[in-house]
């Protein structure tokens, strides 16, 4: 199963890379190039002015250039991940994610570069002339010990940062779990006895920030695979020889006796419960390996009940992953323009990391992880990936560290409003996504998949499957979806259903159930068993009306109305609310709810307060502090016109019903969205643009956000389907199997709610 779970695996992650557009990353243009004056100022002969600009004055390329926004992610691919050396191409998988990591994580433009040379020197020259590029280097993935070589010379020959993660990031965060750690287990730095089981390129990059941190160097003692690295070996580089010390162990067995903390940077299995059990009273461990630890938390356990354990995997307490550091760390360099990412910059950021652990995690991170306390103490010494306040707590500590250190080019004068900046920066949305699957983990669902024939419905529920979100039930023809699946060479059928609505044991109550209801609407009873035996979505929806099922997902083949009008035949509306829709637009790092985007062609003004007061909830529970608008053409009364009556009525019925949420209208989409224009109104209740676009009408609903996916290139979630009393999603027919997969996500969490 282990085995079949990984090739599920890597058979998505192939689709995953080879649908649209191949790859993870494009270029995107800032500037609007449309017309031939655009043209002449953003190229020749226009341009000539910031390039002479900069060739007086090279500090202003942070200017007139993306350089200071722009981090170059480059490898030879000697050391990709735990995989050995697969060569420069074969490591661009890698590099394209950790760009695209960079981007999500912290609005830094990642490029990724690899570089077809194991040559030391071929590679540094290849590096150091990419300076005027990029705003730092992040180094990735380069064996040791070249990797040392490398990044000494480069950040010799180089005014901007150079930092190789694999060393660096995971001292970073290794150490910020340790700072936790030795305080819970009351312990001084300064007096802690540790050992460290690898001496490559991370361990050696621990064991540099730890000591810089002020742990002696006489109480470290390292390992590699011959064993202690101690003075009397003539074997050593000049790497490992700087942190040999005079000692009588000779193997790790003899080193672990007494020891307060163990860093695995090693290999899978390299300590022994044996071992564990000879370390101090409250032991650390930290068994890093990846993706196998040098020992289990269970065998540590097994021996040690008082130890603090942490791993590089997500599925136990305390995962010590770089990818808590790289992006914040880099933001905050690139903040102050710093010439180098120094020791007093790492630590500054491990000790931030450090605190962020300490504090009460918010409802929206604890949700994510829902199952595990997120509260400072053993079981969580450091924060989690997705956690939203990163940004603000480690890019901050980091620039303020570079500007104590002499390094920083550009200060920061209000570090305050630089926290709060990066704070807004960055959208909730992709947090909140994380946690609504992170609850359908917790809380596992089965979903009804009713076009279950179909090719992108199968993928989808396959895709549910995998992702361990629970048990997705195909509503089809068992032989036609096993056909269809052997033709797209898809794995087996285990943990998942097939229900057929010709041969199931339940078309009988269903058929009763929906019978009881459609009786009196011109529905003989053999009508509505038809349509429960050939209707899908009715069947489906019946699904989840008689608790077979939690929810449904439709949509790939016929309309949303036609899909709507199955499904409620089935399932009635939540009392006191409305049924409509709300299309999510994410698109430059922004979020916008519209609605209603499917179901009200001219809504009234009450309908606009109720579609407003559900959206408003709606993108509350998705993080975001609503602020609505209420649009028309017109903006408080400029033209006049028949139209903004209804929105200016909603606005004083929502005056009326005391809600809370910041609202205001009528108002236009360009006035909503723009603060400076909203300055033009300073009576306007919206404290900043507006994130909940109601609309006048479905003609403008509609028509704004597929313009805006197909012509703005937005990424869009939805429409979701709102105010029915069982979660329902309908899709798109042109939705992706991603798409898909969002919607049974998001109907499974509303399920559990
Ligand atoms: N959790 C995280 O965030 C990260 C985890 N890692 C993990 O750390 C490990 C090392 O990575 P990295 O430093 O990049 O790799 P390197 O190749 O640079 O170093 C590996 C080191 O492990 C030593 N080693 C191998 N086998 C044993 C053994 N049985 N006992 C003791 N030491 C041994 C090697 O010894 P020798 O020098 O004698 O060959 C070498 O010093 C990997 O498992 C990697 O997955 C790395 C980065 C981040
Ligand atoms: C996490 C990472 O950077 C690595 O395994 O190489
Ligand atoms: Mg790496």
């Amino acid at each position: 199963m282990a085995d079949e779970t990984n090739r599920n695996l890597d058979r998505e992650a192939l689709l995953f890379h080879i649908t649209g557009r191949p790859g993870k990353i494009e270029i995107a243009a800032t500037k609007p190039l449309t017309t031939q004056r655009d043209l002449s100022l953003a190229y020749s002969p226009g341009v000539a002015a910031p390039c002479l600009a900069i060739q007086r004055d090279p500090t202003t390329a942070y200017d007139y250039t993306a350089k200071g926004n722009m981090v170059a992610v480059i490898s030879n691919g000697t050391a990709v991940l735990g995989l050995g050396d697969l060569g420069a191409l074969a490591s661009k998988p890698v590099m394209e994610g950790k760009a695209v990591l960079f981007k999500k994580f912290a609005d830094v433009d990642g490029i990724d570069l690899e570089v077809d040379t194991r040559d030391v020197d071929e590679f540094v020259n290849c590096v150091r002339y990419l300076g005027p590029t990029f705003g730092g280097i992040n180094l990735e993935d380069i064996k040791a010990p070249e990797c040392f070589i490398i990044e000494q010379r480069l950040r010799a020959l180089m005014d901007i940062p150079v930092f190789h993660d694999d060393q660096h990031g995971t001292a970073i965060i290794a150490a910020a779990g340790l700072i936790n750690a030795l305080d819970l287990s009351g312990r001084d730095i300064g007096d802690a006895k540790m050992v460290v089981n690898g001496a490559g390129a991370a361990a050696i990059a621990c064991v540099e920030l730890v000591k810089a941190m002020g742990m002696r160097s006489a109480n470290v003692t390292l390992c590699d695979s011959k064993g202690v690295v101690h003075r009397g070996r003539s074997d050593l580089n000049q790497w490992k020889s700087a942190h040999a010390i005079d000692t009588e162990a000779r193997s790790l067995q003899d080193a672990m006796r007494g020891a307060d903390v163990f860093l695995g940077l090693s290999v899978k299995g390299a300590v022994t419960a044996e071992m564990v059990a000879t370390m101090a009273p409250q032991p650390i461990i930290f068994a890093m390996a990846n993706p196998d630890p040098e020992i289990t938390p269970e065998d540590v356990l097994s021996v040690r009940d008082d130890a603090i354990i942490a791993t590089g995997r997500s599925d136990y307490p305390n995962q010590i992953n770089n990818v808590l550091g790289f992006p914040y760390i880099f933001r905050g360099a690139l903040d102050v323009r710093a010439r180098t990412i120094n020791d007093e910059m790492k630590i500054a950021a491990a000790r931030a990391i450090a605190a962020l652990a300490r504090e009460d995690v918010p409802d929206e991170v604890a949700a994510a992880y829902s199952g595990r306390r997120l509260r400072y103490g053993r079981d969580y010494i450091i924060p989690v990936p997705f956690d939203p306040r990163l940004i603000a707590a480690i890019s901050p500590a980091v620039a303020e560290a570079a500007m104590r250190s002499g390094v920083a080019r550009k200060p920061i004068i209000d570090i305050i409003g630089y926290r709060r900046e990066l704070s807004a920066r960055l959208d909730p949305t992709a947090a909140s996504l994380q946690a609504l699957s992170a609850q359908v983990i917790n809380n596992p669902k089965r979903v009804a998949f009713a076009e279950g024939e179909e090719e992108k419905m199968i993928r989808a529920a396959l895709s549910y499957r995998n992702a361990g979100y629970g048990t997705p039930i195909l509503i089809g023809r068992a032989e036609k979806i096993a056909a269809t699946m052997a033709a797209m060479g898809l794995g087996g059928l285990e943990g998942m259903e097939i229900q057929n609505a010709k041969l199931s044991t339940q078309t009988k109550p269903y058929t009763d159930y929906l019978y009881g209801r459609l009786q009196r609407h011109g529905y003989l009873y053999r009508d509505v068993q038809r349509l429960v035996n050939s209707d899908r979505n009715v069947f489906a929806a019946s699904m989840v009306m008689l608790q077979d099922a939690d929810a449904m997902v439709t949509g790939t083949i016929r309309h949303f109305h036609s899909c709507l009008s199955d499904i409620t035949k089935v399932i009635d509306q939540t009392p006191g609310e409305l049924v409509f829709s709300v299309t999510l637009l994410i698109a430059r790092g922004r979020t916008v709810f519209i609605a209603d985007t499917n179901v009200h062609e001219a809504p009234s003004a009450q309908e606009l307060a109720d579609i407003a007061i559900q959206t408003a909830a709606l993108a509350r529970r998705m993080g975001h502090e609503p602020r609505v608008a209420l649009l028309s053409y017109s903006t408080f009364g400029a033209p006049l016109g028949r139209t903004p009556d209804r929105p200016r009525q909603a606005v004083a019925l929502l005056e009326d019903r005391k809600v809370e949420f910041e609202f205001d209208g009528e108002i236009g989409v360009h006035v909503a969205l723009d603060p400076d224009l909203l300055k033009l109104y300073p009576f306007c209740r919206l404290s900043a643009p507006a994130n909940v676009l109601i609309m006048p009408g479905l003609h403008s609903a509609n028509i704004s956000s597929k313009l805006m996916q197909k012509m703005g290139g937005a990424t869009t979630i939805g429409p979701v389907l709102m105010g029915l009393s069982r979660p329902c999603q309908i899709v798109p027919m042109d939705a992706t199997v991603s798409d898909i997969v969002h919607m049974a996500t998001l109907a499974a969490a509303e399920a559990g709610r």
